[in-house]
C-alpha cells in the first residue's frame, strides 16, 4: 500500500521511469564523500538565507501536489486555496522546524551520532504522536530535491542536487528503521 501509494502520488507530477530511479535512490543510503558533504553545506548557507520563504515553497509545493500530505494537520487539512494556505501558522511553523532540522543535519555532516539522534527525535515524534506514514518522507525529499534545484540553479547543478539525493536518501532510511524500531504499522496510519 506504501509504495503504491507513493508510485500513485509521483506519477500524478513524473513519468515512471523518474519514478523509480528516485524512489530507488532514496532507498539506500550511500555515504557523502567529504566534496560532497562541501557541497551540500556551501549551497545550504544559500537557501538557509531565505529560510523562510523556502520552507513555505517546500510545503506548499507538498500539500498542493499530494494533497492527502495535508490529513495530518489538523489545521488545514480541509484548506486548498494556496494563499489562504500559505498564511496557516501551523503550516509556516511546521516549515519552520523542517528546515532548522535539515540545517542541523548539515552543520554536522561529519557527526554520524548527531545526525542519528536529531533523525531519532523525528521519527518517534512522526510515528508515534502524529502517526505520519513514512511514504511522505520520501514524497518530501523528492519535493525538496525539486524546488532546490528550481530555486537555486546556479547553486543546485546536477552533482550538488545528488549530494542533496544522498543525504535525504540517509534521512528517508533512518527514519524508516526508528519506524521499524518503534513497531509502527501501516495499519494504525489513518491514510484517509
Ligand atoms: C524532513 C522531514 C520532516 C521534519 C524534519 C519534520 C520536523 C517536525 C518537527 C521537529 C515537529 C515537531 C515534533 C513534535 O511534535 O514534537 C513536526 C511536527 C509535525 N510534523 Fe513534521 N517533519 C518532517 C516531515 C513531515 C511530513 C512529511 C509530515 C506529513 C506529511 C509531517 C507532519 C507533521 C505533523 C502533523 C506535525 C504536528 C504539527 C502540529 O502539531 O502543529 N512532518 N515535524
Amino acid at each position: 500500500m506504501c509504495s503504491a501509494h507513493y508510485t500513485l502520488c509521483f506519477q500524478m507530477e513524473r513519468k515512471q521511469g523518474e519514478v523509480d530511479h528516485l524512489e530507488l535512490e532514496l532507498d539506500r543510503p550511500i555515504p557523502l564523500t567529504d566534496k560532497e558533504r562541501v557541497m551540500i553545506q556551501d549551497s545550504w548557507a544559500k537557501v538557509y538565507q531565505n529560510c523562510e520563504d523556502v520552507g513555505v515553497a517546500i510545503l506548499i509545493r507538498l500539500f498542493v501536489n499530494f494533497p492527502s500530505s495535508k490529513q495530518y494537520f489538523s489545521q488545514f487539512k480541509h484548506i486548498e486555496d494556496t494563499r489562504e494556505l500559505e498564511q496557516s501558522s501551523q503550516l509556516r511553523k511546521h516549515a519552520h522546524r523542517i528546515m532548522n532540522a535539515i540545517n542541523t543535519l548539515v552543520e554536522n555532516l561529519d557527526n554520524s551520532e548527531k545526525m542519528a539522534s536529531v533523525l531519532k527525535l523525528v521519527g518517534k515524534a512522526h510515528a508515534l504522536r502524529h502517526n505520519v506514514d513514512p511514504v511522505y518522507f520520501k514524497i518530501l525529499s523528492g519535493v525538496i530535491l525539486e524546488v532546490l534545484g528550481e530555486e537555486f540553479p546556479e547553486d543546485v547543478t546536477p552533482a550538488v542536487g545528488s549530494a542533496w539525493t544522498k543525504l535525504l536518501a540517509t534521512l528517508c532510511c533512518s527514519l524508516k528503521a526508528v519506524y521499524e524500531e518503534v513497531g509502527w504499522t501501516p495499519q494504525s496510519a489513518s491514510t484517509g
